[in-house]
């Protein structure tokens, strides 16, 4: 992602209060066009006020702000008519079936093909033909994310999507995601925690009181993070040359196999594995989270420099 790439969200110094409740202290952000940005902070951080004043479903006090080329402030109906939103809750409690709901609302978009949300229902196991009233928190939220992704919006603004969903929808969700950016569409989704992006996003951000206190690259954030890895030989090997390579550390052998960590790249791990005859190799994925919210502690800078500000 260049500093050429259009931008699809540019947020400077945005201010929200409630009374005299600071929400939103000074927000930055930059999302790029084609990007999935996740938005993550805990409970009470800002989150929902940020997205709803990208919206202008709240106005801001202060602070610039454009989304997909306007200000919401002026263009609000514009930009909504180009956006895919998720609510956190959806605000309808209705005894008509769902598809009514989707048909309307596709209406209003400028007609959504029948074919088009059946097929998202369906990979959502959500039956559009039950009320909404009766609906369960997690159906509820089905009906929610049919609606955000049928009129294939050029920016998906999503507020805790995958809150309610079993893990195998959360996957179906994630594909979905996968898909509007392959499109060069953008998605920016807010979460309480960073596992429930961290596959799917470019970027990631952390709010807290308000302020943005990081934004990290994604893939540099799994150059550097730590996996475990454990490596079978044909013969035994010297624990002594592995525990002296670059990265790696927490080295034990146990006869012909290996176990160790590795921080960051494991290209000294390989090199010096490849004088061996290696029968088997198993890497763990990397859990990015504490890595990440080491920033949110007050470690060291984040790659906009970010990070760290505000943090105790
Ligand atoms: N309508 C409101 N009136 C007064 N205070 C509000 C209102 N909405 C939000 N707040 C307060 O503003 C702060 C930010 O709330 P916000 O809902 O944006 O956080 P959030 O990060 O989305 O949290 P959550 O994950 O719990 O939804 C919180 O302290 C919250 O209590």
């Amino acid at each position: 992602m260049n500093a050429e790439t259009p931008r699809a969200i540019t947020a400077a110094g945005l201010t929200k209060s409630y009374g005299r409740h600071h929400a939103l202290s000074g927000v930055d952000l930059q999302v790029q066009q084609g990007e999935v940005f996740g938005f993550l902070g805990p409970n009470g951080a800002g989150k929902t006020t940020t997205i709803r004043v990208l919206l202008d479903l709240i106005r801001r006090d202060g602070g610039e702000l454009n989304v997909l080329g306007h200000d919401p402030r002026t263009d609000g109906v514009r930009i909504r008519r180009d956006v895919g939103y998720l609510p956190g809750e959806l605000p309808i409690s209705s005894r008509r079936p769902a598809r009514e709901l989707l048909t309307y609302l596709g209406d209003l978009r400028g007609g959504v093909p029948r074919s088009r949300v059946d097929e998202l229902a369906e990979r959502l196991s959500l039956d559009v033909s039950r009320p909404i009233r009766g609906l369960s928190k997690g159906n509820k939220q089905k009906v929610g994310l049919v609606q955000a992704f049928m009129h294939q919006p050029r920016l998906l603004i999503l507020d805790e999507p995958t809150s309610g969903l079993d893990p195998l929808l959360q996957q179906e969700f994630l594909t979905m995601v996968r898909e509007v950016r392959a499109d060069g569409r953008t998605v920016f989704m807010s979460s309480h925690v960073l596992s429930e992006v961290q596959d799917v996003a470019d970027r990631a951000a952390i709010i807290r009181d308000g302020r943005i206190v990081a934004t990290e690259d994604m893939d540099a954030l799994r150059e550097r993070a730590s996996r475990r890895v454990t490596l079978r030989f044909a013969d035994p090997v010297s624990r002594e040359r592995f525990a002296a390579a670059e990265r790696v550390r927490d080295v034990v052998v146990d006869g012909d196999t290996l176990h160790c960590m590795v921080d960051g790249s494991p290209d000294a791990l390989v090199k010096l594995a490849a004088e061996h005859t290696v029968l088997a190799l198993t890497s763990e994925e990397p859990d990015l989270e504490e890595l990440f919210f080491t920033h949110y502690n007050g470690g060291d800078a984040g790659t906009d420099g970010k990070a760290g500000r505000d943090a105790s």
